[in-house]
């Protein structure tokens, strides 16, 4: 399959880094120099400066650019997609609809992952170009079909920006450990290794099982976990997810 990134940013090059696996991938972005580096990384790309004319008839288009820049991007596209893959945060189907001309729309919600090809990536839009979005991003790790736009919205506060909430509870821990005397470099290592460790009890343990099973009766988790109650930790991650989930449907209102 032939695809199309528009957009030559984070997202876009952590796409790129795995399709080129098993697709042929064009990149076409606004800087010309820029994708000549991206191309030294990425040899098995082709780069395309984006023009002012854009022809997209025919292509299956990943538009990669963030959600204030669709506008000044979409009127320099002309011509009809094959099918439009949106990853922006928020931006309704019906408002890309408007705003770039396909035969079918999907949006989708990668993760940063995808550099390393284990995005969680959701995905919903129009039925008849499900099987091609799944396939493109099932090279980037897991994609998972979503019912609506408001289950994508939710689970892009979950796996979208997750990583970056789960990147701030592991800078907090080795924080902890160095403010009791660990040194940083054995702290950061400790702390890939709890990662690590406990995603690979999850995937098949409940939270409150894994949690059951470490805390004993007046020991140490215990301890640490009521200072965790105590910061409200718990009330702060589900406030999270709403806030997040909140920014997702105001971006939707413009
Ligand atoms: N970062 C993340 O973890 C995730 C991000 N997303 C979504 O992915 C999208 C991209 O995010 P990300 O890759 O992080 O952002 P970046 O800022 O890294 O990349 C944005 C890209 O858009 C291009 N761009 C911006 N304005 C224009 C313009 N006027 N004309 C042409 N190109 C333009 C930039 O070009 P240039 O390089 O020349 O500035 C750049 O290539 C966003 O919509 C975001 O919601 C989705 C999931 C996760
Ligand atoms: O912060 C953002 O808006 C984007 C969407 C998910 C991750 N980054």
């Amino acid at each position: 399959m032939k695809l199309t990134l528009i957009g030559n940013g984070i997202m876009a090059q952590s796409l790129a880094i795995g399709l080129v696996k098993n697709h042929e991938v064009e990149m076409i972005g606004r800087d010309i120099n820029k994708l000549k580096l991206i191309h030294e990384k990425i040899p098995q790309l082709t780069i395309k400066e984006l023009s002012d004319k854009e022809d997209i008839t025919g292509k299956n288009v990943i538009f990669c650019v963030k959600p204030y820049a669709l506008e000044s991007v979409s009127v320099r596209l002309t011509g009809v997609a094959d099918v439009l893959i949106s990853i922006l945060a928020g931006t309704k189907l019906d408002y890309l609809k408007k705003q770039i001309k396909a035969k079918s729309y999907i949006r989708t919600m990668p993760n940063v992952a995808a550099s390393v090809q284990n995005s969680m990536t959701t995905v919903t839009g129009d039925i008849e170009s499900k099987a091609i979005a799944l396939e493109a991003f099932s090279s980037i790790g897991e994609a998972i079909w979503v019912n609506n736009e408001t289950q994508l919205d939710i689970a892009s506060a979950i796996t979208g920006s997750g990583p970056a909430f789960l990147a701030l509870v592991a800078e907090a821990i080795a924080d902890g450990a160095v403010k009791v005397g660990l040194e940083r470099h054995l702290a950061q290592h400790l702390v890939q290794g709890l990662f690590s460790g406990t995603a690979s009890i999850l995937k098949h343990t409940h939270p409150a099982v894994i949690k059951d099973s470490v805390m004993s009766p007046a020991g140490t988790t215990a301890a640490g976990y009521a200072k965790l109650e105590e910061g409200s930790v718990r009330d702060a991650f589900i406030k999270a997810i709403e806030g997040s989930f909140t920014k997702s449907q105001k971006i939707a209102e413009k």
